[in-house]
């Protein structure tokens, strides 16, 4: 199983521009977590910072029982080999076919045969649904199967945290939920803590199982899902519609003047873009059949159980209606059911 990632009162500034200040989260062990924002709000600068390529100046990052801000860099080079990490890019060597690319770093950082590497390489390739195009060059496939080969290059080396930056850029509504299902996917089979930075809805509203958010220099929030998809916070609410109304402006966050200018613009008929509110929380994906069970479920549904007196009431109801029916499904699918579903006639 992944490891957990434990973050607190995290600050990084670059000279006299804070980014973020005392970001305080734990990515929960072989779970999958996902960080929202609007541009520029330091998602990147997170990521880059858990593997330890940037250096807050304040806080602790805890990994494994090591803190990477305070270890020497042999321990550092040790936690790094935990991860797997997919840039936005894909970040794939151009004149390397993609069997090469997935290749390189066992080549690079093991002793393996060429017949081992060969079984790792085709079944990572497998697995992001890249059979087939091994003798590709990154620049004779599209955007989203870079984006694959980048993911299936994440996971040779098994990682136990796999971070991902922006997995949807450029891609396509249909290709993001390929993905989004992929990941879902890696999660079941290798049980990895997974971290998503993104800004797309879709992928926020169905892949993580935990969500955060930063704004204004601030973690906004962080915690299960349904914390995040059923909050009142403004930001949060015009995140996730994708508006124009709200803190968020074109470049940065608004002053008052202007919320109250366009909304008055909104009152008089002016469309808001975005989408309409959508109520309640759509469901979760879940591994493709025939994977392995995702792990993470059962042990969130423990982990959230324990903390659900401290979540506020919507996100508490929300949960429990979500058990009540998993119980119903399993109670269902379960020894006692049906063996026989009796056929629905349509005419
Ligand atoms: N190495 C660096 N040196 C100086 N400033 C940097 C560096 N890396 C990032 N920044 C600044 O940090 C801020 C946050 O950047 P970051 O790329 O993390 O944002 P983001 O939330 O990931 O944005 P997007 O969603 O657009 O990718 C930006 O103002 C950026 O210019």
């Amino acid at each position: 199983m992944g490891v957990e990632v434990s973050v607190e009162g995290l600050t990084k500034s670059f000279g006299s521009q804070r980014i973020w200040q005392d970001v305080t989260l734990t990515l929960p062990a072989g779970e999958v977590s996902a960080l929202l924002g609007p541009s520029g709000t330091g998602k990147s600068v997170f990521l880059k910072s858990l593997i330890g390529l940037l250096r807050p100046e304040e806080g602790s990052i805890v990994i494994d029982g090591t803190d990477i801000l305070q270890c020497s860099s042999k321990e550092l080079y040790e936690i790094r080999k935990l991860f797997g990490v997919l840039f936005q890019d894909g970040a794939l060597f151009g004149s390397m076919n993609l069997y090469d690319n997935v290749a390189f770093p066992l080549r690079e950082h093991t002793k393996k045969t060429e017949s081992e590497i060969r079984q790792i390489v085709m079944s990572k390739l497998e697995l992001v649904g890249l059979l087939g195009a091994e003798d590709k060059l990154p620049g004779e496939i599209s955007g989203g199967m870079r984006k694959r080969a980048g993911l299936a290059r994440a996971l040779v080396l098994d990682p136990e945290i796999i971070l991902v930056d922006e997995p949807d850029s450029g891609l396509d509504p249909v290709r993001t939920t390929y993905i989004s299902q992929t990941l879902i996917d890696i999660n079941a089979e290798i049980d990895a803590t997974i971290l998503i930075v993104s800004h797309n809805i879709n992928l926020a509203r169905t892949v993580p199982d935990n969500i955060g958010m930063l704004f204004r220099r601030q973690l906004v929030m962080f915690g299960p899902r349904e914390v995040l998809l059923t909050s009142d916070e403004p930001v949060v609410k015009q995140f996730l519609n994708g508006t124009m109304i709200g803190p968020i402006g074109m470049s940065e966050e608004k002053d008052e003047a202007t919320m109250a200018h366009e909304q008055a613009l909104v009152d008089a008929g002016h469309h808001a873009g975005g989408v309409d509110d959508i109520e309640g929380i759509v469901p979760q994906m879940q591994a493709t059949p025939g994977m392995p069970e995702r792990q993470a479920v059962a042990r969130r549904q423990e982990r959230v159980r324990s903390i659900l007196h401290t979540l506020p009431p919507a996100a508490r109801s929300a949960i429990l209606e979500d058990m009540d029916s998993q119980r119903r499904t399993t109670a269902f699918t379960g020894s006692d059911a049906p063996t026989e579903l009796i056929p629905v006639v349509l005419r």
